[in-house]
């Protein structure tokens, strides 16, 4: 006997949805925190959980499903055949090397190319329809790599980039303003990380750019505050480092955000590493670097023609100059 009685009632509808699929790679501080937050905002019918260690698999995934009375329901699947990855339509991979103490980046950036020849081409086997989003760092090059392992078009291969960047960034200008972080526009674009560039001119507060908003509420301020707000990006990325030994919080929802406007196909902009060859003057070779992209259901839409003033040009070639220079891509 079932446990429910049935009530009579016609076929199915036809057209049935084809169940929303997200899969995480890598069950870390951050895949988790990302894990835990598409359960909470409810963006997935269904989850897949990759890594690399069984046991710890297992775990974070049973812990999760003892959660379900208090989520909406979410098929969680988790093993270390990507099988369980077919058909997703978005797989983030946060798998990765931790950076050894006195490791070069260069060196962690080898040693994670090395984990995503064996990651991305089952994920792209099993989902050849599906948005590849990196979080893995060096989120940038580590995209590039994504991309040309994939065979993916490049609108389909993006990485989180300077989007916690740009949290962090609108949280610190927020704090400063006494405004909500939620009504700050305020893009960091270029390398995700240490040098990444601030558009100073394209910050808005309530639709008001934030340079005439200071002179108006005659807040007194100079070039270096709004640098210092900067500095304080970056600074604020080692200082948790240094307080809790990883960051995960900030990067989950900064992250489920970016899986929402995708699979939601909402079309909002966000600071994501993307191809970047061939916008804002950008020659030199293929590079991924984060510019304000269009984001929807097939993935990147497009790149906002934002106005930067020369200097922020310039720091934005920098940046794709930098990154060709130090990465020279292998024979794939
Ligand atoms: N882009 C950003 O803004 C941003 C922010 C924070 C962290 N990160 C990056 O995210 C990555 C993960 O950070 P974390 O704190 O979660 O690290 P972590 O060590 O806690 O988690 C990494 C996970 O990857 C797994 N893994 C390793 N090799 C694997 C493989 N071959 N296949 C599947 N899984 C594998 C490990 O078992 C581990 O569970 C790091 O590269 C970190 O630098 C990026
Ligand atoms: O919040 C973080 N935490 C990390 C982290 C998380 C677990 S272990 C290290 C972090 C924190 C501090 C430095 C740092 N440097 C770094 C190391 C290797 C790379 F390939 C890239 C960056 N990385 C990883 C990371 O990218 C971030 S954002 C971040 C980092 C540096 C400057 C500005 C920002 Cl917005």
């Amino acid at each position: 006997k079932t446990f429910f009685t049935p009530i009579s009632g016609g076929a199915p509808p036809s057209a049935t949805k084809r169940p929303t699929k997200i899969t995480v790679v890598g069950v870390g501080n951050v895949g988790m925190a990302i894990a835990q937050t598409i359960l909470t905002q409810d963006l997935a019918d269904e989850l897949a959980l990759i890594d690399a260690k069984e046991d710890k698999l297992r775990g974070e995934m049973l812990d999760l499903q003892h959660a379900a009375a208090f989520l909406p329901r979410t098929k969680i699947h988790a093993s270390l055949d990507y099988a369980i990855t077919a058909n997703s339509d978005l797989c983030i991979v946060t798998a990765g090397a931790r950076q050894n103490p006195g490791e070069s980046r260069l060196n962690l950036l080898q040693r994670n190319v090395a984990l995503f020849r064996h990651i991305v081409p089952p994920l792209a086997k099993y989902s050849p329809d599906c948005i590849i989003m990196v979080v893995s760092n060096p989120v940038d090059v580590l995209t590039y790599v994504a991309w040309k392992l994939s065979g993916f078009p490049a609108n389909r291969v993006i990485g989180s980039g300077t989007n916690l960047d740009s949290s962090r960034f609108r949280f610190l200008i927020a704090d400063h303003l006494d405004v909500n972080a939620q009504d700050v526009q305020a893009y960091i674009v270029g390398e995700h990380g240490d040098s990444s560039v601030a558009l100073w001119s394209s910050i808005s507060v309530g639709g008001v750019p934030v340079l005439s908003f200071l002179k108006r509420q005659q807040i007194a301020y100079e070039k270096e505050t709004l640098e210092n707000i900067h500095k304080e990006v970056v600074q604020s990325a080692y200082e948790v480092i240094r307080l809790k030994g990883y960051t995960s919080w900030a990067i989950g929802y900064s992250v489920a955000s970016l899986a929402r406007t995708l699979l939601r196909d909402q079309r909002r902009i966000h600071p994501v590493s993307v191809l970047a060859k061939g916008f804002y003057d950008i020659e030199g070779g293929e590079v991924f670097l984060s510019l304000p992209a269009q984001l929807g259901r097939n993935g990147v839409l497009g790149v906002a023609n934002v106005h930067l003033n020369d200097e922020e040009a310039q720091q934005l070639r920098n940046s794709a100059k930098t990154i060709l220079e130090k990465f020279v891509p292998p024979t794939w």
